[in-house]
């Protein structure tokens, strides 16, 4: 197996000195060449922030941990390097496309800019790659439109144009932060279509960060889910949508619409917990069904595997106190389903 393109170990952000608020709390994972994987959760789980921290993104917080690009280590690297990094070799998208351009200049100008500072291009050249990447990201007219300024450009347009930025200097992984949130669905669609086709023709790996569990399974053959700043389950997009394993994920499942079947929604109850003073043990127990006192708000819970999804499988992990015998269980937990089991930090390892 090649070396992966990027390796997050123990990532953790926090806010403030005196009171922290740890954003994300100590997540781990590697993205290989060509892979795609997406992070899903609510609003507040720390999804922006733990890829706002990858690529030195967050002016006002700590970051610690250890992330590498090409086996270059990023967390504590000078701004110079990291702006090259986000320059050439990791492409970053956002919601709003509009704040990725300077408004009192044209998108032409801006692109070509992008493109110059990464790639040793005459101007002609660069105006040339410019229009091409327009037309790359379906810009209908990308030599008429060059000469406008963001805010003639329509909001699906606008994110098509920050893609194109994004893809200016050629990255091999790209990141993006709720591409498709506050767009209209139909123009959501285009800019999944959109995505779908830059991975499979650049051959690049994709982040994708969204709240929308379609949008990502669209995308992505690999699947985190964050609450409250962990990890709490992570698998191919077949392991996590067929066999949940971690009940927040079931729930999340339950709440979100169906990419192609229609079903009754379900809310979580409650809200996520308050990331400058989260519940102790597991953090979800407040709003889980299947939580049991002493145990689920005790130690941190462990991460068990589960050997599911065939040959090609991928990693599936749940961390979660329900596979231990600590916990009495019942039919949400197929502890026959359990590889094995690794102690979470602090947690006991759980007796089989
Ligand atoms: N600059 C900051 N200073 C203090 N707290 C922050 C800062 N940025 C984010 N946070 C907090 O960090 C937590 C995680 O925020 P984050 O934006 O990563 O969530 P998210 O999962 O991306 O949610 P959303 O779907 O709403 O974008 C939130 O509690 C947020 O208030
Ligand atoms: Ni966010």
């Amino acid at each position: 197996m090649s070396e992966p393109l990027l390796r997050v170990e123990n990532l953790r952000t926090q806010f403030g000195r005196r009171d922290p608020l740890v954003a994300v709390d100590g997540i781990s994972y590697d993205l290989r060449a060509g892979e795609t994987l997406g992070i899903v959760g609510e609003s507040g789980a720390g999804k922006s922030v733990s890829v706002r921290s990858l690529v030195g993104l967050i002016d006002d917080g700590e970051v610690a941990g250890s992330v590498e690009w090409r086996g270059e280590e990023l967390v504590g690297a000078k701004p110079r390097e990291l702006r090259a990094v986000r320059g050439s070799g990791i492409g970053m998208v956002f919601q709003n496309a509009e704040a990725a351009f300077d408004p009192i200049e044209t998108v032409g100008r801006q692109i070509v800019e992008a493109v110059r500072a990464n790639r040793d291009l005459s101007k002609r050249d660069a105006r040339t790659e410019a229009i091409d990447l327009l037309e790359e990201v379906g810009i209908g007219d990308p030599a008429g439109r060059f000469d406008d300024y963001p805010h003639e450009y329509s909001g699906g347009m606008a994110q098509r144009a920050g893609i194109a930025m994004a893809l200016a200097g050629e990255p091999d992984l790209l990141i993006a932060d709720e591409p498709t949130t506050g767009l209209d669905v139909s123009v959501q669609a285009g800019i999944v279509d959109l995505f779908r086709d830059l991975v499979a023709e650049r051959d690049m790996s994709l982040l994708l960060i969204s709240h929308d569990l379609g949008v990502v399974s669209q995308l992505c053959e690999r699947i985190m889910v964050m609450y409250a700043g962990r990890i709490v389950e992570r698998g191919s997009r077949k392991q996590l949508l067929d066999s949940p394993r971690h009940p927040y994920t079931g729930a999340f499942l339950r709440s979100v619409p169906d990419v192609d079947v229609r079903k009754d929604l379900e809310p979580i109850g409650g809200s996520p917990p308050s990331l400058d003073d989260p519940p102790a043990g597991c953090r979800f127990h407040p709003r889980c069904p299947a939580a049991e006192a002493g145990v689920c708000d005790g130690a941190a819970p462990p991460t068990v595997s589960f050997e599911d999804g065939g040959e090609d499988a991928e990693r599936h992990e749940a961390t979660c106190h329900g596979y231990t015998d600590a916990h009495p269980g019942g039919d949400a937990f197929d502890r026959e389903a359990v590889e094995w089991i690794e102690p979470a930090d602090g947690a006991e390892r759980g007796e089989r």
